[in-house]
């Protein structure tokens, strides 16, 4: 047969499009369990099921020493398809905020220090923005007020280790930076990014919601019309 179109069922080549399936199931490596929720969600209406690293014994910690959102997705992908011989996707995601240099970037899970939690890194941000500063100004359109532009930024990566091969893509969502949390919905820096074409913060968003605009959305889509 010729070489490199080979192609029978059974085989362990299997067509990139055939890695996720209605009735199959895609394992993320994360142990955020935020992260799963929003891919559980967004899978379900094409019949496709996810687990996690929580899910899944004998993978030790990943670091993530990459310095681009880019790199570690892949890190984290390649090395737990490795681990467990299946295709695995990977997700590495932050927040950008302008006023910080584009801070803190992928660094976002470790702000606030190593293994530090969701509410010490959010009280960092804060107080990096100089948010306890008096204010006198009133948002004259009853806005709540903000101190920054900012995105998120999601890379994905989904790594095959019958091919060594992968495939990426990346999504955004812009946003401003709350003085104050809001809402209760999501994970992360949730409660502190104001979402402008909602007039609501992305804690106050609906899970369909937020997957709708949210970066890892964004960046889910464009991966799905990649495979
Ligand atoms: O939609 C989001 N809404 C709010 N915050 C978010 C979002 N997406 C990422 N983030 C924040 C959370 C964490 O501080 C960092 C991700 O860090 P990142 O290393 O990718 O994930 P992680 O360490 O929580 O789990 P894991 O590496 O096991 O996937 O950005
Ligand atoms: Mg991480």
């Amino acid at each position: 047969m010729a070489k490199g179109n080979a192609r029978r069922s059974g085989s362990p080549h299997r067509r990139r499009d055939e890695v996720i399936r209605a009735g199959g199931t895609v394992l993320i490596a994360t142990k955020n369990r935020g992260k799963t929720k929003e891919f559980r969600k967004a899978f379900e209406p094409i019949g496709v099921t996810v687990t996690d690293l929580n899910e899944t014994d004998g993978i030790p910690p990943i670091e993530e020493t990459g310095v681009t959102f880019a790199e570690n997705a892949m890190l984290k992908a390649r090395e737990v398809a490795r681990l467990t011989g299946i295709p695995v996707l990977a997700d590495d995601s932050g927040l950008c905020v302008d006023a910080l240099g584009g801070a803190p970037g992928v660094y976002s899970a470790r702000y606030a220090g190593e293994g530090a939690g969701d509410k010490a890194n959010n009280a960092k941000l804060l107080s990096e923005l100089g948010a306890g500063t008096a204010q006198t100004d009133a948002e004259p359109s009853g806005e709540p007020r903000t101190l920054s532009a900012a995105r998120f930024v999601c890379s994905l990566a989904l790594y095959d280790p019958a091919t060594d091969t992968a495939v990426t893509s990346e999504g955004t969502v812009e946003g401003l930076i709350l003085a104050e949390p809001r809402g209760e919905a999501g994970f992360g820096y949730d409660p502190l990014f104001w979402v402008p074409g909602f007039g609501r913060s992305m804690a106050e968003l609906t899970p369909e919601e937020k997957n709708a605009i949210s970066h890892r959305g964004n960046a889910l889509k464009l991966l799905l019309e990649k495979l």
